[in-house]
């Protein structure tokens, strides 16, 4: 059989089925040698990765001595690291617990009720895995849900799963309260870079926010696959919830664990505002382990600027000392996926 196809029958079949069939990982899966354990994370209790309260940074916050040094500290974590850990962020406990719940609630359902909102290999919304990458590319131990969820009329509410009952009013209040903090962080970004709080304008009513839930099956053999491979996010920012580690981002040519903070929202910065900042934000690369121990579920929502617009740096972040490094891009989500498939980045595409 050709590798695409077999690739395809492979991704007609859920990691999760193969796991409860006892199968070990198919030869498409392996992407790593069985020694690389790197883990920067140290032995220390204390991690590297920067944890930001965001009551003190929102524009509703008065101007004091510690949230000026905390917009530093954001500002300073979104140049190196690219991202942070959110506490403060104003979502509430039971709605961040409500969301997990369902995500686990949904891929703990039989198979065939996730099927009733699958999709093909090549579609990129609904049950599944990612469409099938270029020959030589490794396939993810997860299993995934996409929903798009704003503008509201891109909702595709057929592929809304019906079980658990709760998942459509919990989604829907998640998405809600999620979009009024990315509008809200918008303006935080612009304001810990000193100039105008509409400068990332695009990030406003038109923006489009994506939902994926993932779930990550134990793998006897950990050493071998991984749950989702390097990459950075093509968006502008995405905001993920975690159960458990598994989650590494990396930095200086290091891997480092996200820690399991109660309730604390991982921001992680896209391709599109390295762009729009002129590199000064960084996209930051991750991927995600398998474990041989304990399944693992994320929520993770993207937030883009709408797709038919021209994307480029802002004229703020252009000077003499930090001379242009980007062109406008229009479409970048295309070329970005074209790249994502063969396991490279892309923003290369988009420098000048
Ligand atoms: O599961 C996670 O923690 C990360 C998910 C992720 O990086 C993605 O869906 O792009
Ligand atoms: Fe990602």
């Amino acid at each position: 059989m050709a590798r695409a196809e077999e690739a395809e029958v492979l991704l007609s079949k859920r990691v999760q089925e193969m796991v409860l069939d006892g199968e070990e990982p198919p030869a498409l899966y392996i992407c790593r040698d069985g020694e690389d354990t790197d883990d920067h994370t140290g032995n220390s209790t204390v991690s590297p990765i920067p944890v930001i309260d965001l009551s003190l940074v929102l524009p509703s916050a008065a101007p004091t001595d510690i949230s000026i040094q905390e917009l530093q500290k954001l500002r300073s974590a979104l140049s190196s690291w690219g991202c942070f850990q959110a506490v403060g962020h104003g979502i509430s406990s039971s709605v961040l617990d409500e969301i997990k719940k369902v995500a686990k609630e949904f891929f703990e359902q039989p198979l065939a009720e996730k099927k009733k909102v699958a999709k093909t290999v090549k579609e990129f919304e609904g049950y599944g895995a990612d469409p099938v990458p270029e020959a030589g590319q490794p396939l993810d131990w997860s299993d995934r849900l996409v929903l798009e969820l704003y503008p509201q009329d891109k909702r595709n509410y057929n592929l809304w799963p019906e079980k658990p009952e709760s998942l459509r009013d919990t989604l829907e209040e998640y998405a809600k309260e999620i979009k009024m903090l990315t509008e809200v962080m918008s303006k935080v970004f612009a304001k810990s870079l000193n100039v105008d709080q509409n400068c990332f304008h695009e990030l406003g009513d038109q923006a489009t926010l994506t939902a994926r839930f993932n779930y990550y099956s134990c793998c006897q053999r950990p050493d071998l696959v991984l749950g989702l491979k390097p990459h950075t996010d093509v968006t502008a920012f995405s905001m993920i919830l975690q159960d458990e580690p598994g989650l590494q981002i990396r930095k200086d040519g290091k891997w480092f664990t996200v820690p399991k903070l109660p309730d604390a929202l991982i921001f992680i910065l896209g391709d599109y505002m390295e762009i729009m900042t002129n590199g000064i934000f960084k996209s930051a690369m991750h991927r995600v382990l398998s474990n041989s121990q304990t399944e693992r579920f994320s929520v993770a929502m993207f937030y883009n600027p709408p797709e038919e617009l021209e994307i480029g740096p802002r004229d703020d972040f252009v000077t003499e000392e930090n001379p242009r490094l980007f062109k406008n891009v229009k479409d970048y989500v295309t070329t970005y996926w074209q790249f994502y498939e063969r396991g490279q980045r892309a923003i290369h595409t988009a420098q000048v």
